[in-house]
Protein backbone atom coordinates (compact mmCIF):
# COMPACT_ATOMS: atom_id res chain seq x y z
CA UNK A 1 0.00 0.00 0.00
CA UNK A 2 1.60 3.52 -1.00
CA UNK A 3 1.25 6.58 1.84
CA UNK A 4 -0.31 9.44 1.05
CA UNK A 5 3.10 11.38 0.88
CA UNK A 6 5.27 9.05 -1.17
CA UNK A 7 4.97 6.35 -3.51
CA UNK A 8 7.18 4.23 -1.41
CA UNK A 9 5.37 0.99 -0.52
CA UNK A 10 5.12 0.50 3.34
CA UNK A 11 7.76 -1.60 4.85
CA UNK A 12 6.64 -5.06 5.92
CA UNK A 13 9.28 -7.04 6.73
CA UNK A 14 12.25 -5.08 8.03
CA UNK A 15 10.31 -3.97 11.38
CA UNK A 16 13.01 -4.09 13.70
CA UNK A 17 10.37 -1.98 16.78
CA UNK A 18 8.34 -5.45 16.19
CA UNK A 19 11.11 -8.16 16.57
CA UNK A 20 10.58 -10.21 19.65
CA UNK A 21 13.70 -10.16 21.95
CA UNK A 22 16.80 -12.98 21.12
CA UNK A 23 15.40 -16.02 23.18
CA UNK A 24 17.05 -15.87 26.79
CA UNK A 25 17.89 -19.92 26.50
CA UNK A 26 19.57 -19.47 23.30
CA UNK A 27 23.31 -21.19 24.05
CA UNK A 28 25.71 -20.74 23.69
CA UNK A 29 26.01 -16.99 23.38
CA UNK A 30 29.45 -15.09 22.30
CA UNK A 31 30.62 -12.82 25.09
CA UNK A 32 31.72 -9.49 22.60
CA UNK A 33 33.19 -6.57 24.28
CA UNK A 34 31.67 -3.27 23.77
CA UNK A 35 33.92 -0.66 23.37
CA UNK A 36 32.26 3.40 22.90
CA UNK A 37 33.87 5.33 19.77
CA UNK A 38 34.29 8.54 21.97
CA UNK A 39 36.29 7.38 24.50
CA UNK A 40 38.82 5.01 22.34
CA UNK A 41 39.36 8.70 20.03
CA UNK A 42 39.54 10.82 23.38
CA UNK A 43 42.86 8.53 23.65
CA UNK A 44 42.08 6.91 26.96
CA UNK A 45 44.75 4.49 26.81
CA UNK A 46 43.77 1.56 28.94
CA UNK A 47 40.58 1.46 26.61
CA UNK A 48 42.65 1.55 23.63
CA UNK A 49 44.92 -1.11 24.76
CA UNK A 50 41.67 -3.63 25.74
CA UNK A 51 40.92 -2.58 22.26
CA UNK A 52 43.73 -4.14 21.01
CA UNK A 53 43.48 -7.00 23.66
CA UNK A 54 40.16 -8.04 21.99
CA UNK A 55 41.64 -7.61 18.21
CA UNK A 56 43.97 -10.13 19.62
CA UNK A 57 42.04 -12.74 20.83
CA UNK A 58 38.62 -12.50 19.21
CA UNK A 59 38.41 -9.97 15.91
CA UNK A 60 35.10 -9.26 17.25
CA UNK A 61 33.39 -6.60 19.52
CA UNK A 62 30.57 -4.29 19.64
CA UNK A 63 30.88 -0.79 18.67
CA UNK A 64 28.71 2.22 20.67
CA UNK A 65 28.70 5.53 18.25
CA UNK A 66 27.60 8.19 20.85
CA UNK A 67 28.93 11.77 20.89
CA UNK A 68 31.19 11.13 17.74
CA UNK A 69 30.58 12.52 14.19
CA UNK A 70 29.47 8.78 13.42
CA UNK A 71 26.72 8.74 16.03
CA UNK A 72 23.89 9.11 13.06
CA UNK A 73 24.80 5.57 12.28
CA UNK A 74 22.08 3.11 13.96
CA UNK A 75 19.93 5.01 12.25
CA UNK A 76 21.21 5.46 8.92
CA UNK A 77 21.95 1.80 8.91
CA UNK A 78 17.77 1.29 9.46
CA UNK A 79 17.44 3.92 6.65
CA UNK A 80 19.33 1.05 4.47
CA UNK A 81 17.22 -1.66 5.82
CA UNK A 82 14.18 -0.34 5.03
CA UNK A 83 15.66 0.98 1.59
CA UNK A 84 17.01 -2.80 1.05
CA UNK A 85 13.49 -3.96 1.47
CA UNK A 86 12.33 -2.18 -1.75
CA UNK A 87 15.34 -3.11 -3.15
CA UNK A 88 14.87 -6.98 -2.81
CA UNK A 89 11.26 -6.96 -3.25
CA UNK A 90 12.23 -5.35 -7.19
CA UNK A 91 11.34 -8.31 -9.43
CA UNK A 92 13.53 -11.22 -10.30
CA UNK A 93 14.09 -9.86 -13.82
CA UNK A 94 14.82 -6.72 -12.57
CA UNK A 95 17.80 -7.78 -9.59
CA UNK A 96 19.41 -10.10 -11.85
CA UNK A 97 20.06 -7.32 -14.30
CA UNK A 98 22.62 -6.47 -12.21
CA UNK A 99 24.13 -9.82 -11.31
CA UNK A 100 27.06 -9.72 -9.81
CA UNK A 101 29.91 -11.55 -12.80
CA UNK A 102 27.78 -9.74 -15.48
CA UNK A 103 28.63 -6.73 -14.07
CA UNK A 104 32.60 -6.83 -14.83
CA UNK A 105 35.07 -9.98 -14.75
CA UNK A 106 34.38 -11.86 -11.32
CA UNK A 107 33.29 -8.64 -9.43
CA UNK A 108 31.53 -9.37 -6.23
CA UNK A 109 29.46 -6.11 -6.59
CA UNK A 110 26.07 -5.84 -7.98
CA UNK A 111 23.11 -8.75 -7.15
CA UNK A 112 23.91 -11.82 -5.52
CA UNK A 113 20.75 -14.15 -5.96
CA UNK A 114 19.76 -17.20 -3.26
CA UNK A 115 21.70 -20.38 -3.69
CA UNK A 116 24.97 -18.57 -5.77
CA UNK A 117 27.16 -19.76 -3.30
CA UNK A 118 27.51 -23.38 -1.87
CA UNK A 119 28.01 -24.17 1.74
CA UNK A 120 29.31 -27.83 1.52
CA UNK A 121 30.85 -30.38 -0.42
CA UNK A 122 27.55 -31.02 -1.40
CA UNK A 123 26.79 -28.08 -3.15
CA UNK A 124 24.06 -27.45 -0.57
CA UNK A 125 22.99 -23.81 -1.35
CA UNK A 126 23.06 -20.86 0.60
CA UNK A 127 19.64 -18.95 1.09
CA UNK A 128 20.55 -15.59 1.33
CA UNK A 129 20.30 -12.85 -0.99
CA UNK A 130 22.84 -10.01 -1.38
CA UNK A 131 23.02 -6.17 -2.89
CA UNK A 132 26.66 -5.16 -2.97
CA UNK A 133 26.32 -1.43 -3.63
CA UNK A 134 30.37 -0.44 -4.57
CA UNK A 135 31.80 3.16 -2.67
CA UNK A 136 33.62 3.95 -6.00
CA UNK A 137 30.42 3.87 -7.83
CA UNK A 138 28.22 5.95 -5.12
CA UNK A 139 30.57 8.19 -4.92
CA UNK A 140 31.41 8.29 -8.36
CA UNK A 141 35.02 7.87 -7.97
CA UNK A 142 36.59 8.56 -11.13
CA UNK A 143 39.21 5.49 -11.77
CA UNK A 144 36.46 2.90 -11.56
CA UNK A 145 35.13 0.58 -13.79
CA UNK A 146 31.84 1.37 -13.25
CA UNK A 147 29.02 -1.20 -12.13
CA UNK A 148 25.00 -0.51 -12.96
CA UNK A 149 22.87 -0.59 -10.10
CA UNK A 150 19.23 -0.22 -10.09
CA UNK A 151 17.64 3.29 -10.29
CA UNK A 152 16.21 2.94 -6.92
CA UNK A 153 19.60 2.98 -5.40
CA UNK A 154 20.23 6.35 -7.82
CA UNK A 155 17.91 8.30 -6.92
CA UNK A 156 19.23 11.26 -5.10
CA UNK A 157 18.03 10.45 -1.47
CA UNK A 158 19.01 7.41 -1.54
CA UNK A 159 22.56 8.04 -3.17
CA UNK A 160 22.98 10.49 -0.83
CA UNK A 161 22.40 8.15 2.03
CA UNK A 162 24.41 5.10 0.93
CA UNK A 163 27.47 8.11 0.34
CA UNK A 164 27.71 9.17 3.84
CA UNK A 165 27.16 5.70 5.26
CA UNK A 166 29.90 4.39 3.08
CA UNK A 167 32.01 7.48 4.18
CA UNK A 168 31.22 7.56 7.81
CA UNK A 169 31.31 3.73 8.40
CA UNK A 170 34.97 3.95 6.08
CA UNK A 171 36.35 6.41 8.26
CA UNK A 172 35.58 4.98 11.25
CA UNK A 173 37.11 1.50 10.26
CA UNK A 174 40.75 3.47 9.38
CA UNK A 175 40.15 5.83 13.13
CA UNK A 176 39.88 2.12 14.96
CA UNK A 177 43.01 0.87 12.61
CA UNK A 178 44.87 3.84 13.56
CA UNK A 179 44.69 2.74 17.07
CA UNK A 180 45.68 -0.80 16.75
CA UNK A 181 48.29 0.32 14.47
CA UNK A 182 49.22 2.52 17.68
CA UNK A 183 49.16 -0.06 19.48
CA UNK A 184 51.15 -2.25 17.54
CA UNK A 185 54.17 0.17 17.66
CA UNK A 186 53.97 1.36 14.05
CA UNK A 187 52.86 5.02 12.51
CA UNK A 188 48.92 5.86 13.56
CA UNK A 189 48.63 6.78 9.69
CA UNK A 190 49.78 3.31 8.91
CA UNK A 191 47.16 2.13 7.16
CA UNK A 192 45.51 5.69 5.54
CA UNK A 193 47.52 5.49 2.20
CA UNK A 194 46.11 1.92 2.03
CA UNK A 195 42.87 2.72 2.22
CA UNK A 196 42.14 6.06 0.15
CA UNK A 197 38.50 6.87 -0.22
CA UNK A 198 38.60 7.88 -4.09
CA UNK A 199 41.15 5.16 -5.02
CA UNK A 200 39.27 2.22 -6.19
CA UNK A 201 38.64 -0.74 -3.78
CA UNK A 202 35.79 -3.40 -2.88
CA UNK A 203 34.74 -1.62 0.09
CA UNK A 204 31.15 -1.79 -0.25
CA UNK A 205 27.57 -1.70 1.78
CA UNK A 206 26.37 -5.46 1.50
CA UNK A 207 22.63 -5.46 1.98
CA UNK A 208 21.16 -8.96 2.74
CA UNK A 209 18.20 -11.14 2.94
CA UNK A 210 17.49 -14.50 4.72
CA UNK A 211 14.27 -16.15 4.26
CA UNK A 212 12.71 -17.23 7.90
CA UNK A 213 13.79 -20.46 9.21
CA UNK A 214 11.88 -23.43 7.81
CA UNK A 215 12.41 -26.25 10.20
CA UNK A 216 13.63 -26.22 14.03
CA UNK A 217 16.07 -28.90 13.75
CA UNK A 218 18.75 -28.41 10.84
CA UNK A 219 19.48 -24.85 10.54
CA UNK A 220 19.88 -23.67 6.73
CA UNK A 221 22.73 -21.53 5.79
CA UNK A 222 22.04 -18.31 4.65
CA UNK A 223 25.57 -17.65 4.72
CA UNK A 224 28.39 -20.41 4.94
CA UNK A 225 31.28 -20.10 7.55
CA UNK A 226 33.83 -17.32 6.40
CA UNK A 227 36.51 -14.94 7.51
CA UNK A 228 36.32 -11.34 6.09
CA UNK A 229 38.44 -11.03 3.20
CA UNK A 230 39.05 -7.49 3.71
CA UNK A 231 40.86 -5.14 6.47
CA UNK A 232 37.65 -4.56 9.10
CA UNK A 233 33.78 -4.92 8.78
CA UNK A 234 31.02 -2.83 10.33
CA UNK A 235 27.86 -4.88 10.79
CA UNK A 236 24.35 -4.02 11.66
CA UNK A 237 22.10 -6.98 12.38
CA UNK A 238 18.28 -6.68 13.93
CA UNK A 239 17.98 -10.08 14.82
CA UNK A 240 20.16 -13.22 15.72
CA UNK A 241 21.64 -15.76 13.16
CA UNK A 242 24.94 -14.52 13.47
CA UNK A 243 27.27 -17.11 14.94
CA UNK A 244 31.14 -16.79 15.56
CA UNK A 245 33.20 -19.86 15.81
CA UNK A 246 34.61 -20.14 19.12
CA UNK A 247 38.73 -20.37 17.81
CA UNK A 248 39.72 -17.24 16.13
CA UNK A 249 41.63 -17.62 12.81
CA UNK A 250 44.96 -16.39 12.78
CA UNK A 251 45.71 -16.86 8.55
CA UNK A 252 44.09 -20.38 8.13
CA UNK A 253 42.49 -18.85 5.32
CA UNK A 254 41.19 -21.79 3.67
CA UNK A 255 39.03 -23.44 6.11
CA UNK A 256 35.59 -22.29 4.10
CA UNK A 257 33.18 -24.90 5.27
CA UNK A 258 30.64 -24.78 8.15
CA UNK A 259 31.49 -26.73 10.69
CA UNK A 260 35.14 -27.39 9.74
CA UNK A 261 37.61 -27.56 12.51
CA UNK A 262 40.35 -25.53 12.74
CA UNK A 263 42.66 -27.45 15.43
CA UNK A 264 40.60 -27.77 18.65
CA UNK A 265 38.18 -30.62 19.60
CA UNK A 266 36.13 -28.45 22.24
CA UNK A 267 35.81 -25.66 19.25
CA UNK A 268 31.88 -25.22 18.02
CA UNK A 269 29.19 -22.30 16.69
CA UNK A 270 28.45 -19.11 19.07
CA UNK A 271 25.37 -17.14 18.84
CA UNK A 272 25.75 -13.11 18.25
CA UNK A 273 23.21 -11.20 19.84
CA UNK A 274 22.62 -7.50 18.34
CA UNK A 275 22.86 -5.39 20.38
CA UNK A 276 20.31 -2.24 20.57
CA UNK A 277 22.03 1.18 18.96
CA UNK A 278 25.31 -0.93 18.61
CA UNK A 279 27.39 -1.86 15.56
CA UNK A 280 29.36 -5.49 15.72
CA UNK A 281 32.83 -4.89 14.52
CA UNK A 282 34.47 -7.72 13.06
CA UNK A 283 38.25 -7.85 11.30
CA UNK A 284 39.32 -9.65 8.72
CA UNK A 285 42.10 -11.14 5.92
CA UNK A 286 44.04 -8.13 5.09
CA UNK A 287 43.93 -7.15 9.09
CA UNK A 288 45.62 -10.41 10.00
CA UNK A 289 47.65 -10.22 7.07
CA UNK A 290 49.47 -6.97 7.39
CA UNK A 291 50.11 -7.51 11.42
CA UNK A 292 51.56 -10.54 10.29
CA UNK A 293 49.51 -12.65 12.21
CA UNK A 294 49.36 -10.64 15.80
CA UNK A 295 45.52 -9.63 14.52
CA UNK A 296 43.18 -11.81 14.33
CA UNK A 297 39.84 -11.91 12.44
CA UNK A 298 36.53 -14.19 13.91
CA UNK A 299 35.12 -16.86 11.14
CA UNK A 300 31.34 -16.49 11.44
CA UNK A 301 28.67 -17.79 9.63
CA UNK A 302 24.56 -16.81 9.41
CA UNK A 303 21.66 -19.04 9.92
CA UNK A 304 18.36 -18.11 10.11
CA UNK A 305 17.22 -16.16 13.71
CA UNK A 306 16.28 -18.28 17.03
CA UNK A 307 12.76 -19.14 18.54
CA UNK A 308 10.28 -16.96 17.39
CA UNK A 309 13.02 -14.37 16.08
CA UNK A 310 13.13 -17.14 13.41
CA UNK A 311 9.57 -16.39 11.65
CA UNK A 312 10.71 -13.16 10.20
CA UNK A 313 13.17 -12.50 7.24
CA UNK A 314 16.41 -11.49 8.23
CA UNK A 315 18.17 -8.10 6.86
CA UNK A 316 21.55 -7.23 7.73
CA UNK A 317 23.76 -4.22 6.32
CA UNK A 318 27.65 -4.68 6.00
CA UNK A 319 29.99 -2.57 5.54
CA UNK A 320 33.35 -3.59 4.48
CA UNK A 321 36.39 -1.41 4.62
CA UNK A 322 38.86 -3.57 2.42
CA UNK A 323 42.40 -2.17 0.68
CA UNK A 324 42.38 -0.71 -2.36
CA UNK A 325 42.71 -2.78 -5.06
CA UNK A 326 46.37 -2.34 -6.02
CA UNK A 327 47.81 -3.24 -2.33
CA UNK A 328 50.10 -6.07 -1.77
CA UNK A 329 48.71 -7.74 1.30
CA UNK A 330 51.75 -8.82 2.96
CA UNK A 331 53.28 -7.58 6.77
CA UNK A 332 54.08 -4.39 7.10
CA UNK A 333 57.58 -3.71 8.56
CA UNK A 334 58.16 -2.34 11.62
CA UNK A 335 56.70 -2.11 15.19
CA UNK A 336 56.04 -5.08 16.75
CA UNK A 337 54.91 -6.94 13.52
CA UNK A 338 57.18 -10.29 13.29
CA UNK A 339 59.16 -10.53 10.46
CA UNK A 340 58.80 -13.35 8.26
CA UNK A 341 61.00 -16.23 8.96
CA UNK A 342 64.35 -16.49 7.39
CA UNK A 343 63.87 -18.92 4.17
CA UNK A 344 60.14 -18.36 3.97
CA UNK A 345 58.11 -16.00 0.98
CA UNK A 346 54.87 -14.28 1.29
CA UNK A 347 52.79 -14.73 -2.00
CA UNK A 348 52.49 -11.12 -3.23
CA UNK A 349 48.81 -11.12 -4.03
CA UNK A 350 46.87 -7.42 -4.69
CA UNK A 351 43.78 -7.02 -2.47
CA UNK A 352 42.04 -7.26 -6.03
CA UNK A 353 43.30 -10.99 -6.93
CA UNK A 354 43.12 -12.40 -2.93
CA UNK A 355 39.15 -10.97 -2.75
CA UNK A 356 38.43 -12.61 -6.24
CA UNK A 357 40.03 -15.56 -5.12
CA UNK A 358 38.56 -16.28 -1.93
CA UNK A 359 35.18 -15.33 -2.99
CA UNK A 360 35.20 -17.35 -6.17
CA UNK A 361 36.47 -20.57 -3.13
CA UNK A 362 33.34 -19.52 -0.99
CA UNK A 363 31.00 -19.23 -4.06
CA UNK A 364 32.07 -22.74 -4.81
CA UNK A 365 32.48 -24.14 -1.50
CA UNK A 366 36.26 -24.97 -2.15
CA UNK A 367 37.48 -26.20 1.30
CA UNK A 368 40.86 -26.22 0.76
CA UNK A 369 42.17 -22.70 -1.01
CA UNK A 370 45.06 -22.60 -3.67
CA UNK A 371 46.83 -19.40 -1.04
CA UNK A 372 48.06 -20.45 1.47
CA UNK A 373 48.39 -17.46 4.47
O1 LIG B 1 24.31 -10.84 8.33
C1 LIG B 1 25.18 -10.86 9.19
O2 LIG B 1 24.89 -10.71 10.39
C2 LIG B 1 26.62 -11.08 8.79
C3 LIG B 1 26.87 -11.04 7.31
C4 LIG B 1 28.26 -11.41 6.92
O3 LIG B 1 29.00 -12.02 7.66
C5 LIG B 1 28.79 -11.04 5.59
O4 LIG B 1 28.01 -10.64 4.73
O5 LIG B 1 30.03 -11.15 5.39
FE1 LIG C 1 31.10 -11.80 7.02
Amino acid sequence: MGSITSDKPDPTEFTPHLYPPFPSDTQPVAHLDTFSLAQLKSGDLAEQARLFETCKTRGFFYLDFTNTPAASLPEEAENIGRLSEEVFRLPMEEKTKYTLTNQKPNSILGYKVAGWTKTDAKGTPDTAEFMNVGKDDILDNPTRTPVALPELLLRPENRSLLARYQTTCQRTGLDLMSILATQMGLPADIFEDKHRLHQPSDDHVRMTKGPPRKNTSMPEIQTPGHTDFGTITILFNWLGGLQVWSEPSRGNFHQMFDGAQSGTRAAEWLWVKPKAGHAIVNLGDAAVKFSGGILCSGRHRVVPAPGEQGLFPRYSIVYFVRPEDKTVLKRLTGGDVPPIEEGKEEPELTAQQWIIQQSLALRDGVAKGKVEA
